[in-house]
């Protein structure tokens, strides 16, 4: 008697469901639906996958599940082959049912308003998280994507070196270091190239981390005896994407620690994506071979925008808050704050604040108003955490230990978030470093208050009044 020819596609299809029924992430199950099973042979059942990525995806996770299913489902026990089809990607590419997950930040166009961004616009504000909410460990920022950069001279060719590592990971460059003055959206970029590679290649690993996390999370993984699981999150990873690593200078095992990880990935042709605010010949602290590792792929730079940059990069920003601005505003506030995007950001949210607070159109007049308070002799490098948490508490009549402290009183709560926000706008600290002296937070919570303070800055009068005091307090108080 002639077997049946057996049907692949339906016992794979069926496997599929019941895996999905006993619970899997969306990721998860993304990935089994680009997987095929191409045969049966014995115990044995073979697989085949678009990316390498998949492959290791089901190999390392996937495999005891499937291999029960597959056995519950035929009869007798079953082990996996699993092969990397190339064929299968075209099958991937032009069909939209396939892919896990809608795109996250597709390639934009540059200036302009583009394609418009394929990722969820978290909603600024407390209900919104900080980081994106997938179930690994990219920690993405969702609203730094390539749709929302804009790139110009100042900034186009690590733009396009940002694309390219992620369309060719570790095939084009790696590594790619790219150096710069502080708030010129080197962070920006890191986490577009962890949007676009995880859209390209659904299922790619990806871990961004400040320098500063590495060496907290490097530091507790000794006290707590977990140095495996440390490795693991940051060797296990097709693109380590690392911010600000003129951190880690002078601490030396950490640099140690942070040397093999390079090694491991760079041998195993994973990513690795560095930024610093300095070329790495003039990173002190480094031990030369680490140095001499970091111009192994690509240095590139990015430099502060020009003024039709400056002005494309607050057109975009107006839109994404779907402010309507003349231009003679714009231009305004282009030209008055010329050297670092977060400052320019900061002013263009002042300004829409006040327009929305007090019913009014945003005149140049009072665009002129608002910006008396935010430039003027405006040197961020001279105003401190201290100063602006002695401020703040003073403001607020309260102690710098409530200020820091961990007290949920809603007085409290705002002073705290405040001061943050003020943090972020009048200084050029990172997140981390902003978050330790409040206390040892998590960078996350810093991010979180900017946006709350940042959205209700727009409908909240006394709110608008007492950042607008406070800036001009601290400012004070650091010219003395
Ligand atoms: N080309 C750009 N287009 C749009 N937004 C930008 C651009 N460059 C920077 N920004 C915005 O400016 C802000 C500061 O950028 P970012 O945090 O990436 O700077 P940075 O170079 O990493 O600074 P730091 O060294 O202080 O961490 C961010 O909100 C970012 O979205």
């Amino acid at each position: 008697m002639t077997p049946l020819p057996v049907d692949h596609q339906a016992i794979w299809q069926r496997v599929v469901a019941d895996l999905e029924k006993n619970g899997l992430q969306p990721r998860e199950q993304a990935f089994l639906r680009l997987t095929k099973l191409l045969g049966l042979l014995d115990s044995n059942a073979l697989l085949a996958v678009p990316y390498p990525h998949t492959k290791e995806m089901l190999e390392t996770t996937l495999r005891q599940p499937i291999e029960d299913s597959l056995s519950r489902e035929l009869g007798h026990d079953i082990r996996l082959a699993i092969t990397v089809d190339e064929d299968l990607r075209q099958a991937v590419d032009d069909d939209d049912d396939l892919a896990p997950e809608p795109p996250v930040g597709t390639r934009g166009p540059g200036p302009g308003p583009g394609p418009g961004a394929a990722v969820p616009q978290t909603p600024a504000g407390p209900a919104g998280p900080a980081v994106t909410g997938i179930a690994d460990d990219a920690r993405l920022n969702p609203k730094y994507t390539f749709d929302t950069f804009v790139s110009g001279p100042s900034n186009r060719f690590a733009h396009a070196a940002s694309l390219a590592v992620a369309e060719s990971p570790a095939r084009a460059y790696n590594p790619l270091f790219i150096y710069g003055e502080s708030g010129l959206g080197k962070t920006h970029l890191l986490h577009a190239i962890g949007h676009y590679a995880r859209s390209l290649y659904p299922g790619v690993r990806v871990r961004y981390v400040n320098s500063e996390e590495f060496t907290n999370d490097f530091i507790n993984s000794i006290r707590d005896e977990k140095a495996g699981a440390f490795q693991r999150r940051y060797r296990n990873v097709d693109f380590l994407l690392i911010d600000d690593i003129q951190f880690l200078q002078g601490k030396e095992q950490t640099v140690e620690e942070f040397f093999h990880t390079f090694n491991t990935l760079h041998n195993s042709e994973k990513q690795v994506v560095i930024t610093s605010d300095q070329p790495p010949k003039r990173l002190s602290g480094f031990a030369e071979r680490l140095r001499s590792r970091f111009e192994w792929g690509l240095l590139t730079d990015v430099q502060p925008p020009d003024l039709e940059t400056r002005l494309a990069i607050l057109r975009k920003k107006a839109a994404q808050e779907r402010m309507q601005m003349p231009d003679d505003v714009l231009e305004l506030i282009g030209t008055r704050i010329t050297t670092n995007i977060r400052e320019l950001e900061g002013a263009l949210i002042r300004v829409m604040a006040f327009g929305s607070l007090s019913g009014q159109q945003v005149t140049n007049d009072l665009a002129q108003h608002v910006l008396k308070d935010i430039v003027p002799g405006s040197d961020p490098s001279r105003i401190t955490v201290m100063t602006i948490i002695d401020e703040v508490s003073d403001y607020f009549r309260i102690s710098k230990d409530e200020l820091c402290g961990t007290s949920r009183s809603r007085t409290l709560v705002n002073a705290r978030q405040i001061a943050m926000y003020l943090c972020r706008e009048l200084t050029e600290l990172s997140l981390p470093k902003i978050g330790q002296a409040f206390g040892g937070r998590d960078h996350t919570t810093v991010m979180h208050a900017e946006r709350k303070i940042r959205t209700q800055i727009g409908e909240r009068r006394a709110l608008y009044d007492q950042i607008a005091e406070l800036t001009g307090i601290i400012r004070k108080a650091s010219a003395r």
